[in-house]
């Protein structure tokens, strides 16, 4: 079945599940609110019309304090309600931005690469926001609007039957007419949301990189581009705004039309002498109170049209299913869950399978890889690492080293060929199984703004401090640590204690010792140290590769001194493989002209 925005937001229901109580006190709660603003002006009515024929002040006091009472009662009913609608919205959107931030962070990095985290940061709060009023209360407003609506025709029936035969059909044809302006504004509002989305993105990018770009000048760049983006923004706005401001006015119209109407018709009525005075004062109450569901209903349909562009927004965004999916990890950027939340390590799917304890072996057999159709990025790649040996490759910039890496971690499928780790064909589900058994380690290291301990562990509360306490030691950090003020719960990251490069690769390091990985995957990680600081951590990445299965991308050859076998790659080909010492012997061999020229290749 197609796949509509109203399959989508009844989709949302199921995140009312569990939820049942709240629901069921705010259907009890709006009837009765219904009923109360029912109340108001036939109360109105006894009141004048007592008044005008005599009748006792007692009894007139009694009506009047009826009317008070209905009115404190409907203020009661109705902040009662908003609290019960508040607390559901809450509570449903808050399930629904955990499920999409479970989901970004499985997706791997080509994921962040379309989406920088301004854009998703407004998809999963400002869209899941938008969302709050359909998941809460909209059903059961729109049902409580509607309820009003024949309430007051029901009153005004009871009223005068003439009354009821003028406003039934014109309330009949205000709401047709709404029905026919819903969903109107729906693609100015998506485009206007797709240009926020788009500010935000950029911003979140410039302002991260505000260094750089005052650096090399391009501040006044950026200010223009930023002009041209808020330009773009208040343009669709504009436009939303203009097709979306036609209903309110409309309905603005049509209800004001309709207190003339109740004033002409009750006017002419009492000369008549078929209405009294009474009547005509709860006529044109019940005339001006239709306007209330009214203007209700068209706010309501409103948040509907800004909630259907939000849920296929989201919808977009969950059905990108690109790559494996990962164990939720910390993808660059993304912020770490609260302290005490669910640790971000957590545990695999339940039909991933384990991988077997111990060192792996790797295998590529035949890989052929492309990001883009047409443009190979990997020929016919095969090399194979027996558990415990490591593997140095080499290659000019683009000839495919890191893509060797990715492959390895699961975040793309060969196009063609088998990738093996443990003798075991990478497949989707065991990606995350997989990613249990190895420590990735790139130039990018992400420090959290937390503690030390947090930064280690991610959050996982269950890891203990005398692991982390080696973890470090092995990372050669224990002289660092004993620096720090309040050792493991030191706060690094951004606005608290400051990193050098080196020291943020040795706590990429410690991580790695942390897990026990049985398989190491490096992509350059010394490329932003200078050869004194790489040297200092030399003794800690060879004490992480020592015994455990590696991959090392280099680009300095010399760096290369503690693994076992080379692989030279040229344009996504293997140009060269074999023993390091071999080839660093052989004058014929390319390392050996690397490390001759010091060059990548
Ligand atoms: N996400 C991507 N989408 C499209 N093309 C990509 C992507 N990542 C890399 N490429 C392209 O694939 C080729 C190989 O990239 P890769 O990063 O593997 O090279 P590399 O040898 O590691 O380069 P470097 O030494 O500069 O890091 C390059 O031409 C690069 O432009």
């Amino acid at each position: 079945m197609a796949d509509t925005p109203w399959r989508r937001l009844r989709g949302l229901g199921r995140h009312l599940r569990g939820e049942r109580r709240s629901l069921a006190l705010l259907a009890a709660v709006v009837p009765l609110g219904v009923g109360l603003q029912l109340v108001a002006p036939e109360m109105l009515r006894r009141f004048v019309d007592g008044a005008l024929s005599g009748s006792p002040d007692a009894v007139l006091l009694t009506v009047a304090a009826w009317y008070c009472a209905a009115a404190l009662g409907q203020t009661a009913v109705s902040i009662g309600g908003d609290h019960l609608a508040a607390r559901l919205a809450w509570r449903t959107t808050n399930r629904l931005r955990a499920e999409l931030v479970a989901h970004c962070l499985r997706r791997p990095a080509a994921f962040y690469q379309r989406h920088p985290p301004g854009e998703l940061v407004d998809r999963v709060d400002g869209d899941v926001t938008r969302l709050a009023g359909v998941m809460s209360s909209l059903l059961l407003e729109v049902a409580a609007q509607a309820l009003l609506v024949v309430g007051i025709l029901a009153a005004l029936f009871r009223l005068d039957q003439v009354l009821a035969l003028v406003f039934a059909p014109f309330t009949l044809c205000t709401l047709l007419l709404l029905r026919r302006l819903v969903g109107r504004a729906v693609p100015f509002v998506t485009a206007r949301q797709a240009s926020v989305a788009d500010l935000l993105g950029f911003l979140e990018e410039r302002l991260a990189g505000a260094e750089d770009l005052t650096a090399n000048g391009a501040a006044r760049h950026t200010m223009r581009v930023l002009e041209d983006r808020l330009g773009t923004v208040y343009d669709r706005a504009r436009r939303a705004a203009r097709v979306s401001v036609l209903w309110p006015a409309t309905v603005q119209g049509l209800s004001a039309a309709s207190v003339v109407l109740a004033l002409v018709v009750s006017v002419w009525l009492h000369a008549r002498g078929q209405l009294t005075t009474g009547t005509a004062f709860a006529a044109l109450s019940y005339a001006m109170l239709l306007r209330r569901p009214l203007l209700a209903l068209t706010a309501r349909f409103q948040e509907l049209e800004g909630a259907i562009v939000s849920v296929g927004r989201l919808a977009e965004l969950v059905r990108e299913r690109d790559g494996h999916d990962g164990p939720p990890g910390p993808p660059p950027g993304a912020r770490p869950p609260e302290a005490g939340g669910p640790p971000a390590l957590a545990l695999p799917p339940k039909d991933a399978r384990p991988w077997r304890d111990g060192p792996l072996d790797l295998r590529f057999e035949g890989v052929f890889f492309h990001y883009d159709p047409g443009e190979p990025v990997l020929t016919d790649v095969s090399f194979h690492l027996r558990p415990g040996e490591r593997l140095g490759v080499v290659g000019r910039t683009g000839s495919g080293k890191s893509t060797v890496v990715r492959l390895l971690f699961g975040l793309h499928r060969p196009v063609r060929g088998t990738i093996t780790v443990g003798g075991r064909e990478i497949r989707p589900p065991d990606v995350p199984a997989l990613r249990g058994r190895i420590a990735l380690i790139t130039q990018e290291v992400h420090v959290f703004h937390a503690t030390l301990r947090d930064n280690l562990a991610f959050f996982d509360r269950s890891v203990g401090d005398s692991r982390i306490l080696d973890a470090l030691g092995q990372a050669g950090l224990d002289g660092w640590l004993r620096q720090l003020p309040d050792g493991l719960d030191t706060v690094l990251g951004s606005g608290a204690r400051g990193m050098s490069a080196g020291e943020e690769q040795l706590v990429a390091l410690a991580r790695a010792f942390l897990r026990d990985p049985a398989v190491v995957l490096m992509d350059e990680p010394t490329a932003r140290l200078d050869p004194h600081t790489e040297e200092l951590l030399a003794p800690a990445m060879e004490r992480l590769l020592r015994d455990r299965t590696a991959v090392v991308v280099q680009h300095r050859p010399h760096a290369l001194r503690h693994v076992d076998r080379i692989l030279v790659l040229d344009g996504g080909r293997v140009v060269e493989h074999g023993e390091r010492t071999a080839l660093a012997a052989d004058p014929a061999s390319r390392f050996h002209g690397l490390l001759r020229t010091g060059r990548a290749a």
